[in-house]
């Protein structure tokens, strides 16, 4: 048995349509079962649905063969226990600083709010700047806007949600896009299986690409 770990929404959505080039087709439709464990026209190989931040996990421990991550939850991650054979070229995105609109840069230590815990030590630590990092688990556009925070470090794709919010996209730490990952035992184990999924995932991105 194959097990391909995903995340609703974007993920899905655009990894569907690569998983039907390889002939796996969910037999019913992810987005309105509530199942977790979804079978697929194949009978060795199932999808299970989990939180975009816990698809690392799952295939790490061997919960999941495969499963399809963007690389700022990857970057967050920072993992040993995993293959990133193929990069997908989908949920594409910026992983950026931002701020208020003409905010005149604090005096004292710079307040920084993200869920990219890991990300923003290392990003500010290769910059040797010290900073005060605030974990947050979403609607992090909000921090400058009330004063919990001078920057926010989070996904950019059209900037409409900073826009919105009175904040501007500042520094880039990252181009983002979503991976296939492959845990390192199953990729022993079951080699040739897994090596001719890739191979057929890559042909229909690079379809994908020239279409
Ligand atoms: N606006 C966007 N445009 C393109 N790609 C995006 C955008 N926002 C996020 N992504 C990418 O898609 C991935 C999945 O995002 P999604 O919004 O489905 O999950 P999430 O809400 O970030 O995760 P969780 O549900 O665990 O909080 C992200 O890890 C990122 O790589
Ligand atoms: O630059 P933009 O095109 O506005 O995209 C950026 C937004 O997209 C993501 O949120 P999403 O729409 O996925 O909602 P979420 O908070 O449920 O993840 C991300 O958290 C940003 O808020």
């Amino acid at each position: 048995m194959l097990t391909i770990a995903l995340s609703k929404g974007r993920i899905l959505n655009d990894t569907l349509p690569l998983l039907a080039a390889a002939g796996i087709v969910p037999t019913e439709d992810p987005d309105k079962s509530r199942k977790l464990i979804i079978p697929t026209s194949l009978d060795d190989v199932r999808l299970l649905i989990v939180r975009a931040t816990d698809v690392p996990t799952y295939v790490e421990q061997g919960a999941a063969d495969l499963g399809v991550a963007g690389k700022d939850v990857l970057l967050e991650h920072s993992g040993q226990g995993l293959y990133e054979p193929l990069d997908l070229r989908i949920a594409k995105c910026r992983l950026m600083t931002a701020g208020a609109v003409n905010a005149p840069e604090p005096k004292g230590r710079l307040k920084v709010a993200t869920k990219f815990v890991n990300i923003a030590k290392r990003y500010y630590a290769e910059q040797g700047r010290q900073v005060d990092i605030i974990k947050l688990y979403g609607s992090m556009e909000l921090a400058p806007l009330v004063g919990l925070a001078d920057k926010i470090i989070d996904v950019v794709d059209t900037g409409n949600t900073l826009r919105a919010n009175g904040l501007e996209p500042q520094e880039l730490i990252a181009h983002i896009s979503s991976r296939l990952i492959v845990n390192k035992a199953s990729m022993k184990m079951q080699h040739a299986r897994i090596q001719a999924l890739i191979d057929v995932l890559r042909a229909a991105v690079e379809a994908r690409h020239q279409a």
